[in-house]
């Protein structure tokens, strides 16, 4: 019994192992066609592997495809002997373990039925193994069954492409053989056409017996000719009939393929329901543990050879497509694939240059932290550095220091420098001495001779007293002896004796009195030629010091020429750096300066004090509300306390930009009554920047004056209700914006009054008058509230003494309205309109901030008039800085916190590098530049 079994297993799994094997052959035996080549069946067995079906047809397809195939077969075109294959071979079964099995099979049950008509009355019990086999069995027939339709199928598909390729030679045939008829026929027609143009033509006398033979054969050919054309058109007539059949037999030939597509879809559904039912009865008729293995691995074998077919067809239908019909497929095929390597290359690439930029941004974003750390380590030291200027160190210590950092050459240019001053300054020193030595000689010298006149004076006076003494004596002698001459005619001879000896005493006493007379002349004469010879020698001596002197003033002006164009030089240099300072600052800074508490503020008692600067960082600034501390960063705060001239030590590097061909803008901006005016115009006893800017001017023009000249033009307008008038004439006229008609592009306002102003004493009483025209008003929030924006326009045009080269800077002062807020203000009629005013325009200047912030491409300049003016010293590639005025009492809070939130949005501006106003004079210049 297990042998039967194993045999009947083994069975099975040949004939299955066969069929595929069969159907493998049968599959490459039908799938070459001649026309479609091998690539075209690798396709459809590609897509019924796909589909995985194979292609089986039923009774019932088969009979129809008979069918069809007689009615083509009777259109009356047939096979050529090389495609006619006989159908009968085709349809032969294949001589299987299988079919040995059947007929084994058959003959078994012709026994079993035998045996059982036999034995008759027999009760004989079927076991489940026989009723499985005979399942089997039956399945296994109809599988054979199967197997034959699906060979019939292929055939009848051979047959079909067969006559599908006879048909289409057959009318190609047909065609090419009508169109040479039709091309003969026309090559006959266009001859006749030559022959009876040329008949035609006219021909000379003497020939009239050949025009009479011609017109003859003319008529002869006349008529053949109209023969032909109506065979022509009959061709014509055949050509088109023929093509209506064959249009006819296309569409004929078209239904029949749609036919034929049907029945072997059914078919196809048919074999798919067989297949299915096959299947089941697979898995159901697997009882033992053999069998059950047996039809899961025949099971796992489909579905393996399912998937290896679908792989197969799929690598067969990348390869063969695109070489057989699809020739625009692969060219698609390869421009996708070129197209994707493209793409891939480009997508490398892109990720280089990615990769790339991310290091180079890295790079940058490090060396730009380098940098700002540099730059800050640099605005440090010149920050230093600047100190150091303010505490007014001299200007050649300030700039050997920079020097020193920044020029090597510089350095050995300055050392040099340092080296001759020093050798000048000890020959200057040694000339001091000497000097020094000189005088003290002279000094002693004059002493002496001082003495000495003293000493001469003396002795004149005595020689003078003995003189008169002498005189007096010998006046008396002489009296003496005139009595005695009396006497000794009168007295007696004692008396004369006494007079005698009187005489002689008193001539010893003369005779005594010439040697100090004597030595005392001697002594005034040697005294005298002692003074003659000293001051002879005193007068050398000044000689020769005064030689000396002016041999070392030559000197020192000759090293003086050196230093003066070190000094022009140094000078450049000063101004580069101080142009670097100015833009590491930032051009556009922002200042805020606190009001202090004044008396007249503390209306109210118990007003608390909010804003607070600290004093360990200036920049800083913290204001109180509702118990919560703002603190804002900007370049400086400056303390309640600060001075006026504190203030303007912050601006004065921009004003000096302006002389240097830079346009600046320095504006005062915040609530009313917080110290705008104050700030910019101050009063008397503390002039603000408007006056200290302008005495600054002159005092650099003055220090300059050897290299530049400078002329110095002002104006002064105000903004009232976006009117513009101006403050330099009474009653001044309604002004308006215009662009200057010389092209420059700048611009101008026609009327303006312009003064040049040559001394800052001329400038003050301009200043005086603009602030008298200026509009003001008491307001709640101020006594003299300015109720318009003043501006000061100043116009420095340099000329450089050595190369010619211009420069034109601008400085304007602006003392902007007080925002207010209209509520607070108690504003009301021409008042609120004013406010209202102030307002918009100091709307539109935070306008134009913001767009500078933004690098916006349209700055809204135009917005208002106060804008349009300030627009070229406002924008990109000028300096700007802001005062904001801030209150730092509780009541005001809300308008402190508005202005220095502006005034931080003002702090994110960047303007750019400033740029110089500079009309260049001759090359030479650039170097200083
Ligand atoms: N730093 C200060 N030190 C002393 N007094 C000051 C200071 N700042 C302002 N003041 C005084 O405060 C008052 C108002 O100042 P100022 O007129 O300058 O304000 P303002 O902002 O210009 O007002 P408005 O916008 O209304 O014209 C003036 O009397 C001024 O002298």
């Amino acid at each position: 019994m297990i042998a039967f079994y194993s045999l009947l297993v083994y069975i099975f799994y040949s004939v299955f192992k066969k069929e595929e094997e069969d159907e493998e052959a049968l599959e490459g035996a039908c799938g070459y066609s001649p026309k479609y080549g091998p690539d075209h069946v690798s396709m459809e067995t590609g897509s019924r592997r796909r589909g995985g079906h194979t292609p089986r047809m039923g009774k019932r397809g088969w009979s129809r495809l008979n069918e069809s195939s007689s009615s083509s077969d009777s259109d009356g075109l047939s096979l050529s002997e090389e495609d006619d294959v006989p159908v009968e071979e085709l349809a032969m079964p294949a001589k299987t373990p299988l079919a040995a099995f059947l007929s084994f099979k058959q003959e078994a049950e012709k026994r079993k039925t035998s045996t059982v008509q036999l034995d008759v009355g027999e009760k004989v019990s079927e076991s489940p193994l026989v009723a499985v086999m005979s399942h089997l069995l039956s399945f296994l027939e109809q599988y054979s069954h199967l197997q034959q339709l699906q060979q019939q199928a292929e055939q009848y598909r051979l047959q079909l492409r067969r006559h599908r390729v006879q048909h289409r030679r057959h009318m190609k045939a047909l065609r090419t053989h009508y169109r040479q008829r039709l091309h003969d026929k026309n090559s006959i027609i266009s001859s006749l056409e030559e022959v009876i143009s040329q008949q035609h033509t006219p021909t000379g006398e003497g020939d009239g017996v050949e025009a009479c033979g011609g017109k003859a054969g003319l008529h002869t050919l006349v008529e053949s000719l109209c023969g032909l054309q109506g065979e022509r058109s009959q061709l014509r007539g055949e050509l088109r009939l023929l093509h209506t059949q064959l249009e006819q037999k296309e569409l004929d030939r078209h239904t029949k393929v749609q036919a034929f597509q049907q029945q072997i879809d059914e078919l196809k559904s048919c074999i798919e329901e067989r297949e299915e039912e096959l299947n089941r009865l697979r898995t159901a008729s697997g009882v033992t543990d053999s069998e059950k293995r047996v039809l899961c691995l025949s099971a796992e074998n489909e579905t393996l050879k399912h998937s290896l077919s679908v792989t197969q067809g799929l690598l067969q239908q990348l390869s063969v497509i695109p070489s057989q019909s699809s020739s625009g497929l692969m060219k698609e095929n390869e421009n996708l694939r070129s197209r994707v390597l493209q793409l891939e290359s480009t997508l490398q690439q892109r990720a280089e240059q990615l990769s790339c930029l991310e290091r180079q941004s890295e790079q940058s974003e490090w060396r730009r932290g380098e940098d700002v750390r540099r730059r800050d380590d640099r605005l440090k030291e010149l920050q230093l550095e600047l100190d150091k200027e303010r505490t007014k160190e001299p200007l050649v210590k300030y700039v050997t220091q920079t020097v020193e950092v920044e020029s090597p050459s510089a350095l050995r240019l300055l050392a040099e420098t340092r080296q001759k001053n020093e050798r000048l300054t000890k020959k200057l020193s040694n000339q001091n001495e000497r000097c020094k030595q000189l005088e003290e000689h002279i000094r002693r010298s004059d002493e002496v001779s001082c003495n000495l006149q003293h000493k001469i004076a003396a002795y004149e006076r005595e020689i003078n007293a003995l003189r008169e003494e002498l005189l007096k004596v010998i006046g008396h002698l002489e009296e003496r002896k005139e009595e005695a001459v009396k006497a000794a005619a009168n007295c007696s001879e004692e008396n004369l004796q006494n007079l005698q000896d009187q005489f002689i005493t008193l001539q010893s006493r003369l005779s005594a009195l010439p040697p100090t007379l004597r030595s005392m002349k001697t002594d005034y004469a040697s005294l005298r030629t002692q003074v003659r010879n000293f001051s002879d020698f005193y007068g050398a001596a000044i000689k020769d010091a005064k030689k000396q002197m002016t041999t070392a003033i030559s000197e020192i002006s000759e090293a003086n020429k050196d230093l003066l164009e070190k000094y022009r030089k140094e000078v450049a240099l000063r101004r580069k750096y101080h142009e670097q300072l100015v833009e590491l600052k930032g051009n556009i800074r922002v200042l805020c300066r606190v009001k202090p508490v004044l008396k007249e503020d503390q209306r109210e008692e118990g007003q608390a004090v909010v804003v607070t600067t600290d004093p360990h960082n200036e920049s800083a600034l913290t204001v109180m509300n509702k118990g919560k501390g703002r603190t804002f960063e900007l370049d400086k705060a400056f303390h309640p306390q600060a001075t006026q001239e504190e203030v303007f030590q912050e601006i004065e590097p921009l004003v000096t930009s302006c002389i240097d061909g830079y346009h600046v803008c320095i504006f005062a901006y915040g609530q009313t009554g917080s110290g705008k005016t104050y700030t910019m115009e101050g009063n008397s006893e503390n002039p603000g920047i408007n006056q200290r800017a302008l005495k600054h001017l002159f005092n650099e023009i003055e220090e300059r004056k050897d290299m530049w000249e400078y002329t110095v033009s002002v104006t002064s307008v105000e903004i009232y209700n976006e009117v513009l008038r101006d403050l330099l004439c009474k009653d001044g006229e309604k002004l308006d914006i215009k662009m200057n008609p010389d092209g420059s592009g700048q611009l101008h306002v026609p009327g303006l009054r312009v003064i040049e102003v040559k001394s800052f004493q001329h400038i003050k009483k301009i200043l005086a008058m603009a602030r008298r025209n200026r509009i003001t008003f008491g307001t709640q929030m101020n006594q003299h509230s300015s109720r318009s924006h003043a501006l000061l326009m100043i116009t420095v045009q340099g000329i450089d003494l050595a190369t010619g080269t211009k420069t034109t800077g601008k400085l304007n002062l602006v003392d902007l309205a007080g925002s207010e807020r209209v509520w607070k203000s108690g504003a009301e009629g021409e008042r609120l309109k004013e406010a209202q005013n102030i307002n918009r325009s100091l709307l539109s200047l935070g306008d134009v901030i913001q767009a500078l912030r933004g690098r916006s491409t349209h700055i809204p300049f135009r917005n208002s008039k106060l804008t349009y003016l300030l627009q070229d010293s406002l924008g990109k590639g000028n300096k700007t800085a802001m005062v904001v005025q801030v209150s730092s009492l509780e009541s005001n809070v809300g308008e402190t916190l508005c202005s220095l939130k502006f005034a931080q949005r003002v702090c994110k501006v960047e303007l750019g590098p400033a740029a110089r106003k500079i009309e260049a004079g001759d090359k030479n210049h650039e170097n200083y530049c």
